[in-house]
């Protein structure tokens, strides 16, 4: 047999290095529980959602606990136009009528949901999906914005104001990968209304990463991560605190700022760090989770720094 080229070598040489960087961070996540959100616009192809898919049992056999939290923005729009009914957006969140409601919860639950459960259940009996809805596991209650100093009704929109937990608890137990969708029920006070509420994914992730207790919280969407100054694209944060955050807040448009507020929200309940990653880079995640430097944007305590 001949020996291995330079070239050989070398490629060998650098796979074992990234396995090793991985070893620290393995030690150190293994038995802790990640939410991973998936947006809509970083599902841009089959190539990617696979590798998500991947990369989500990965974690799962270094003996992290990753929790699955799914967007669906731009295929919600999609059969929205497909049935002619109108939809706008405000402050980064969708108008939503009783007619799109049914449209939103058919396509989150019915459709992405049950594509992604697939993929990773290409891999073994791992993923089960649920929405808030199934077991009550997210309360909502009806929220609006302001956009401009103005009050803006968003119809059937809601935040988050209660996470029940345990069937989490129970499937991670079970050794299952939950795949959640951002449906909740409403609630006033502690009585349900009967209602349905449209919760974007990035706010309903960030609920269930405090209410878990999750070490890591990851986003993955379609840009690199945050700039300062978009889309000025010199301008790309690598790590900033949340103080920081706080300050840049007023300054984001559109889906960013739901974005970073759950990123804020997450780190100020006590995750241990938030961070915004490049969907459409092929295991971007893993890179994220696995590596001393990390991709894309993390948002660190402030402590941390300190
Ligand atoms: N400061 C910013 N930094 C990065 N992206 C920004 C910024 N401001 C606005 N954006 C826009 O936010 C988008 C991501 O939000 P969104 O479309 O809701 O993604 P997702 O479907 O992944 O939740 C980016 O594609 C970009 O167009
Ligand atoms: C209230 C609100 O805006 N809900 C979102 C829910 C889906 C979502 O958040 O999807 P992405 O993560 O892909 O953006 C919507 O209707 O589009």
């Amino acid at each position: 047999m001949e020996a291995p080229s330079p070239h050989q070598h070398q490629t060998a040489q650098r796979k074992a290095e990234a396995l090793i960087e991985a070893l620290p961070w393995i030690q150190r996540f293994a038995g802790t529980t990640m939410v991973i959100k998936y947006g809509g616009n970083a599902m841009v192809n089959e190539d990617l959602r696979r590798a998500f898919a991947e990369d989500i049992v990965f974690l799962h056999h270094a003996g992290i606990h990753p929790v699955v939290v799914h967007g669906g923005g731009p295929q919600i729009s999609r059969m929205l136009e497909k049935l002619g009914i109108e939809s706008e957006f405000r402050g980064g969140l969708r108008v939503t009528t009783p007619e799109a409601m049914d449209v939103v919860r058919m396509v989150l639950t019915g459709q992405v949901q049950r594509e992604l459960v697939g993929l990773i259940n290409s891999h073994g009996r791992y993923a089960v999906g649920l929405s808030g809805e199934d077991g009550a596991l997210l309360r909502a209650a009806r929220r609006g914005t302001v956009v401009d100093g103005e009050e803006v009704d968003l119809g059937l929109v809601g935040e988050v104001t209660g996470v029940e937990p345990e069937q989490i608890e129970d499937l991670i137990s079970a050794g299952r990968i939950p795949v959640i969708s951002s449906i909740a029920p409403e609630f006033v006070g502690s009585d349900p209304t009967g209602a349905v509420l449209n919760v974007n994914a990035d706010t309903a992730a960030s609920s269930l990463a405090a209410e878990l207790g999750a070490s890591r919280f990851v986003v993955l969407t379609d840009v690199e991560g945050l700039y300062s100054n978009w889309p000025d694209q010199s301008s790309l944060i690598s790590s900033l605190t949340a103080s920081e955050l706080r300050g840049l807040l007023p300054r984001l448009e559109s889906g960013m700022i739901p974005k970073m507020e759950a990123c804020l929200a997450a780190v100020d309940a006590g995750v241990g760090r938030a961070a915004i990653v490049d969907g459409r880079q092929p295991h971007s995640m893993l890179l994220e989770v696995f590596t001393t430097a990390g991709i894309g944007t993390q948002v660190v305590p402030d402590e941390e720094v300190a």
